[in-house]
């Protein structure tokens, strides 16, 4: 199967765009996130991303991978899990599923600070 590769730019479903740079050594990587949408009453800002991806030998060349956003306008963090696959017309497609912990005053309300869902991003250009 074609190799996916997280390098470059890509959208999601809700218009969030994010851009990944190189991957090291390591399967590490950086990059940046700009949020199309928030439930914060903030400004959206452009926010920074590191994450890591699973480059096994036996990989078929569609790897997992894992990223963090730490939101540079919110006081809350997002995680990202999922993997890269090449659908069947050869595009790269990375599949997730998120977490979004925001900062609650009180352990009171720890049971509501989570928010769980999911994206599909495909590449942009
Ligand atoms: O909104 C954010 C930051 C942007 C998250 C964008 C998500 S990340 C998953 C999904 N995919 C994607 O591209 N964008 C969305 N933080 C919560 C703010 C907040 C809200 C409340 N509140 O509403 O009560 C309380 C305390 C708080 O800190």
């Amino acid at each position: 199967v074609k190799k996916c590769s997280l390098s470059g730019s890509w959208v999601n479903d809700l218009g969030s765009n994010m851009t990944i740079g190189a991957v090291n050594g390591d399967g590490n990587f950086e990059g940046s996130y700009h949020t199309a949408v928030s439930a914060s009453p903030n400004e959206i800002k452009v926010s920074p991303l590191q994450g890591s991806m699973q480059r096994g030998t036996n990989q078929k060349g569609q790897p997992t991978f894992g990223f963090t956003v730490n939101w540079s306008f919110s006081d809350s963090i997002t995680v990202f899990t999922g993997q890269c696959f090449v659908d069947n017309d050869g595009k790269e497609v990375l599949k997730t599923m998120w977490l979004l912990r925001s900062r609650v005053e009180s352990i009171n309300n720890d049971w509501k600070a989570t928010r769980a869902g999911r994206n599909t991003f495909i590449r942009t250009g």
